[in-house]
């Protein structure tokens, strides 16, 4: 079957914590539309781009496009941006385009006719290979956080059921909000001195929060508390029935813990692979990680409970998000008679590694794990500066995105466009260096390289992490591959031990994912086969970490990646396979 979306992606002004900003939304909604397919559909989203001065691109995370790797949505990886013109037209738009913005300037009233004459189609096909709890967002710069995202709820095929069961079938992204916009954050990122993003204002729940409207400085007409946009979200129960809530978070920077007073969660699928059930009160989730749980409305029904989000793994100023876990018959807008939970401490990083120890394949689902691998990867995460500016890198090398996405380039043999000495698999000197100190990284440079991986091969990647540049602080970084599930075969604390830790690995029942955390000071070990033809970016889902650096890309069996459509192409030297 045929799942066929029309979107438009718009700016518009919304308030979803009370204070007023401009926020992309899809087809006038933030979070956007869910989609909604069962295993083995084709799912085609024509993307309308009507931000009028500003490029698109949409990634669809958690699917693998297996013989569809243009259609992954990574701007400078799979395609060129999207323009806010026909890229099929790209020569003649571009000069419509720079019409439209001065005129724009003058007459806003024009403005939706001239979006409407303009706007780029842009056509994303592909096809769902398993069931679970997936999501979309923006991968073109840090967009991602002004709003454009949501869930994709995939369902088995008919007449297969799940190793679990349930009443009624829910999806909620969890998200943080920041009240400056993307521009001004990028900005301050990559200025000398270095202005840090800071956390975030506030938490929401399926695009909800509350900012404080009476905090000092905010300009009159900016934050109304009373606004419903930014009414709590309801999660309305009937008593005694199960509920499955499929819980995705899209944070820019948090980590979060994610409860319902006085429930119980069971966990039972993770990054749309079934897990071996567990109970939580508490559930850790990391930028770019979904999970399904099981809650039974079996507390006293005559009140309603909080639902809360909390960050962690920082110390942070973000007040706690809240939302409304409601017992029909009471009001929805009912207040709980109790005070919110205050969640764990913000430092607790043993329950957090305990939580990710505990999540093993479901017995009657395991996808057997290579006992072996063809090759290993130890990506050491560090923060440092080059030329005066703060980053990250991996193995010394700070990540930047080429001009010419790299399947136009690796397929077309366009091998000037990024630079070709591959970054190493392990940096010289790693057995001396010391993860608990502030490292000054001098050997640290900026590059747009990548590790091409022998198709079909079994590759163990170690993500290690390290002190950051200041003192005795180390962070949590969730990493997340595209266009493959990788095993998580083991999680560690200091400094990986090539020769030990992987006698301790997890080669029996290991959960495969596609986003996992590295633990402050720690290790994590993923095994993955190198067989999804294509080129996929490997990188921390925290969107200034990866704007820093934070990414790593991985190309295989680009030989047998079938022709290219033109659709991606348009920008650096991609645009000379564009006909007129
Ligand atoms: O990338 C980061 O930069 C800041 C800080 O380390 C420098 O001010 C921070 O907390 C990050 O996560």
């Amino acid at each position: 079957r045929i799942r066929h979306y029309r979107w438009e992606v718009k700016y518009e002004f919304k308030s979803p914590d009370c204070y007023r900003k401009l926020v992309i939304t899809i087809n006038g909604r933030s979070p956007g539309p869910t989609i909604r397919a069962q295993q083995g559909d084709t799912v085609i989203v024509d993307l309308k781009n009507s931000l009028l001065t500003e490029n698109v691109a949409i990634h669809w995370h958690g699917i693998r496009q297996i013989g569809s790797p243009w259609a992954d949505g990574t701007e400078g990886v799979s395609q060129c941006p999207i323009l806010p013109g026909d890229t099929f037209r790209y020569m003649f738009v571009v000069d419509r385009v720079k019409n439209t913005k001065s005129v724009i300037l003058l007459t806003t009233s024009l403005f939706s006719e001239f979006v409407d004459f303009y706007a780029s189609m842009f056509l994303f096909e592909f096809v769902i290979i398993n069931a679970g709890t997936y999501l979309y967002h923006a991968h073109y710069g840090m967009q991602r956080e002004a709003g454009l995202y949501g869930s994709i709820r995939v369902a088995l095929p008919t007449g297969e059921a799940e190793p679990f069961s349930y009443d009624y079938d829910r999806s909620i992204i969890l998200n943080d909000w920041y009240h400056k916009s993307t521009y001004e954050q990028a900005a301050g990122l990559s200025s000398i001195p270095f202005v840090w993003v800071g956390d975030p204002q506030s938490l929401l729940i399926q695009g909800r929060g509350r900012f404080n409207c009476s905090t000092p400085g905010i300009a009159t007409g900016f934050c109304n508390a009373t606004n419903p946009e930014c009414s709590p979200y309801v999660f309305t129960v009937v008593p005694g029935k199960t509920y499955r809530l499929r819980i995705g978070s899209l944070t820019a920077l948090a980590a979060l813990s994610f409860e319902i007073e006085g429930h119980n969660m069971t966990v039972v699928e993770a990054d749309g692979h079934y897990v071996e059930p567990f109970v939580v009160n508490n559930l850790f989730i990391y930028s770019g990680e979904t999970y399904s749980v099981l809650i039974t409305a079996n507390q006293d029904p005559s009140r309603n409970y909080w639902t809360v989000t909390k960050m962690v793994s920082r110390n942070n100023t973000t007040p706690n998000g809240l939302a409304i876990f409601n017992y029909y018959p009471n009001h929805p807008t009912k207040s709980p008679p109790t005070v919110p939970p205050s969640g764990p401490f913000w430092n607790d990083i043993e329950a957090r590694v305990n939580q990710s120890l505990a999540i093993k394949s479901h017995p009657n689902y395991i996808h057997p794990v290579p006992q072996t691998s063809d090759r290993v990867i130890i990506l050491l995460n560090t923060q440092n500066r080059i030329n005066g500016s703060v980053k990250w890198s991996i193995n010394n090398v700070s990540f930047t995105l080429p001009h010419t996405p790299y399947l136009v380039s690796l397929k077309e043999n366009l091998l000037h466009t990024f630079e070709q000495a591959p970054p190493p698999d392990v940096i010289n000197g790693y057995d001396n260096y010391d993860i608990n100190a502030v490292a000054p990284n001098v050997n640290a440079t900026s590059s747009n390289s990548l590790y091409r991986l022998k198709f079909n091969t079994t590759v163990d990647i170690i993500l290690q992490n390290a002190n950051t540049l200041n003192v005795n602080n180390s962070e949590t970084h969730p990493w997340h591959l595209h266009g493959h599930d990788f095993w998580v075969v083991g999680y560690g604390r200091g400094k990986f031990n090539v020769s030990e830790d992987p006698k301790r690995y997890n080669l029996v029942n290991p959960i495969m994912k596609n986003t996992v955390p590295v633990h402050p000071y720690g290790w994590t070990a993923l095994r993955f086969i190198a067989d999804n033809p294509g080129v996929w970016a490997f990188h921390c889902h925290i969107e200034s970490h990866f704007f820093m650096g934070m990414g790593a890309v991985f190309e295989e069996g680009i030989d047998k990646v079938a022709n290219l459509p033109s659709s991606i192409m348009g920008c650096g030297d991609s645009k000379r396979f564009v006909k007129p």
